[in-house]
């Protein structure tokens, strides 16, 4: 059993974690991951204590053929809600045909997602930053009619895989627009994993002049292993919000290079260290994360489950 220290005094005393494995975390996988496994595998990470696990996205099959049993997820998922009301399952929606399926589907929570630099925002989804706003305004107008909350996400927040650099004052622009559209969150992803503290950190200055600090989150996948020290840098800033997936999956289809999410496990470690609660059990989530793995076929990419598989051993 790992224990939480002592809390460090500058730090916020918890943090919030957005589990993104059964979205971000499978979304590129060749292999198809029945809806079956998807569902036990979020089984597993509420027994975890997780309270806010992306679920899938409604976007098109053509585009990513591994979310395209959001109709079946939605199903699946009702009987949990049931069981666990406490427990939240946001869903991407591009537009408002993928509104429409989520309200369908009984979401209370969808995700819009936008980019700050124009070639990601092309490939990902196919339009320019600004033609992505106009898209999400209905979205998130039909949202607040259904009292359904919606999430932001601005991607690419600290260098595009086809744009380059990208200057905070950038993402500071889109993350406002979002946030004025009447996204609740701001999620900050760093879609490629090229940050560095002092990079992560001057962006969330930049964001938080024009969005609250407390409606900020960080998403940073681990490419170049920096993922846990931006988030250290992030968290002396204010942030308390943290998106991550189990076992380190995943990795965006229109991201190349780009590797998973940094892994729940690592975060959970990294904060519990700190004296940070999250109300994560440690040695479920790497159960969780077991699970998943053996399903791929592979070990988890996180290295607090492998060491502390071994040390079970
Ligand atoms: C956004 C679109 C749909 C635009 O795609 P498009 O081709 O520009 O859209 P369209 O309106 O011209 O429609 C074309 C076809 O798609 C269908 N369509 C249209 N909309 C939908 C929908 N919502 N659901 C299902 N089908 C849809 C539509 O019905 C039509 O079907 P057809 O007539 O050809 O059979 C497309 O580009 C797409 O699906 N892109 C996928 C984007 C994606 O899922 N990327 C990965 C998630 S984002 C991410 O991972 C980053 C993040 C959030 O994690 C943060 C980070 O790490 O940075």
């Amino acid at each position: 059993m790992v224990m939480v220290d002592d809390h460090i005094e500058h730090l916020p005393s918890e943090v919030r974690i957005v589990e993104m494995g059964p979205r971000d975390g499978l979304q590129n996988e060749k292999q198809p991951v029945s809806t079956e496994v998807k569902v036990e595998l979020i089984k597993r990470l509420i027994e975890t204590g997780e309270k806010h696990i992306e679920a899938t996205a409604f976007v098109s099959p053509k585009w990513v053929p591994q979310m395209s049993d959001h109709h079946e997820m939605m199903q699946a998922l009702k009987p949990l809600k049931e069981a666990h009301p406490d427990v939240t399952f946001p869903v991407l929606t591009p537009n408002i045909k993928g509104f429409e399926g989520a309200l369908a589907g009984n979401a209370e929570e969808v995700a819009v997602f936008a980019a700050a630099s124009e070639g990601f925002s092309q490939k990902n989804i196919n339009c320019s930053i600004a033609e992505s706003i106009e898209r999400f305004k209905p979205v998130v107008a039909e949202a607040k009619k259904h009292g359904i909350k919606v999430r932001g996400y601005v991607s690419c927040v600290l260098g595009c895989p086809f744009d380059g650099e990208i200057a905070p004052e950038q993402v500071a622009k889109v993350a406002k627009d979002l946030y004025d559209l009447g996204c609740y969150e701001i999620s900050l992803g760093d879609t490629i994993g090229v940050g560095t503290p002092a990079k992560a950190k001057a962006m969330i200055e930049a964001v938080s002049k024009v969005v609250p600090v407390d409606k900020l989150a960080c998403h940073f996948h681990d490419t170049y292993g920096q993922a846990l020290a931006n988030l250290y840098a992030c968290l002396e800033l204010g942030v308390t919000t943290i998106d991550s997936s189990v076992a380190g999956l995943g990795g965006c289809p229109y991201a190349p290079g780009a590797t998973g999410n940094v892994a729940t496990e690592d975060v959970v470690y990294m904060l519990n260290g700190l004296g940070i609660k999250t109300g994560i059990d440690l040695d479920k989530l790497v159960d969780a994360g077991v699970y998943i793995s053996d399903q791929l076929g592979r070990k988890p990419v996180s290295r607090v489950a492998n060491a502390v598989l071994s040390k079970r051993k």
